[in-house]
């Protein structure tokens, strides 16, 4: 296994602020270039059902655009399956939605319906795309994941983040455990494990240090510090924490 660990930029919130006011700036196809040349070596964008950030024309902006891979995250609906397979992103990301949450609230259920999910992604995959599963860390999932042929699984990092955000240090060790034991458990299971949600410079470093890990998506925390310290210094002080953390 090599042992480079990636850092996709997540771009939605370039959105949010654009959408804010509607019209055309801040573009996040200007912003994904930029984090491009910071050293990105990805971009992830997050086509919500509700389109409140990323619209399908920043999608089809972003694959004109980019040399670097595009991490296209959608929930697993007819809709978005149709413009993932129209407009072929390296990458398809499943996450489960709700209308009403302000962020990604918990994993896909994978175990529940496996089926459903394994006729979804075929043609995904057959399409070239790189399917990826947004899931807790819960071997009951990671093992579903594996068993309906996804290559590749993504953690969500949230409850640890909120964890370590609060300062409730208990809460933060014992998700970083479930991480922890879910890295592991999905590289020997033979799957291509990301995490991500919620990571900062502070809690970036544990995750970072995990060798089962290949993957790491970040966007709110990096979009926000770009404000006070432009985007290519945020980003080059994510992959300093990073790689400072997997020496
Ligand atoms: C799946 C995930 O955790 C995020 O990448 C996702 O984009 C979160 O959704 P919002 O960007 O809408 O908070
Ligand atoms: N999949 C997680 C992601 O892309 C970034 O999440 P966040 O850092 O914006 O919370």
């Amino acid at each position: 296994m090599t042992d480079k660990l990636r850092l996709g930029v997540n771009i939605d919130h370039v959105a949010t602020v654009r959408n804010a006011r509607g019209g055309d700036n801040p573009d996040p196809v200007r912003a994904a270039l930029m984090a491009q040349d910071a050293g990105a070596d990805g971009i992830t964008a997050h086509l919500r059902e509700d389109r409140r950030h990323i619209r399908d024309a920043d999608i089809a902006g972003l694959k004109a655009a980019l040399r670097i891979p595009l991490n296209f995250e959608m929930a697993a609906t007819p809709e978005m399956q149709r413009i993932a397979l129209q407009s072929h992103p390296h990458a398809v990301c499943l996450v489960p939605e709700k209308r009403e949450e302000r962020t990604t609230e918990g994993g896909l259920e994978v175990a529940g319906q496996a089926d459903v999910l394994a006729a979804y992604i075929a043609p995904l995959r057959d399409a070239g795309a790189r399917v990826s599963l947004f899931i807790a860390a819960d071997r009951d999932q990671i093992a579903a994941s594996a068993r309906i042929g996804a290559p590749v699984i993504e953690l969500h990092a949230g409850a640890y983040a909120d964890a370590w955000a609060e300062g409730r240090w208990d809460d933060r060790d014992r998700e970083l455990a479930r991480l922890t034991d879910g890295a592991a458990y999905g590289h020997s299971l033979g799957l291509e494990v990301h995490v991500g949600h919620g990571l900062t410079y502070d809690s970036v470093g544990p995750i970072a240090a995990l060798h089962a890990v290949r993957e790491l998506n970040i966007g709110h925390f990096l979009m926000g510090e770009a404000l006070f310290r432009g985007l290519p210094d945020a980003i080059a002080e994510m992959r300093r924490c990073m790689d400072e953390a997997r020496a």
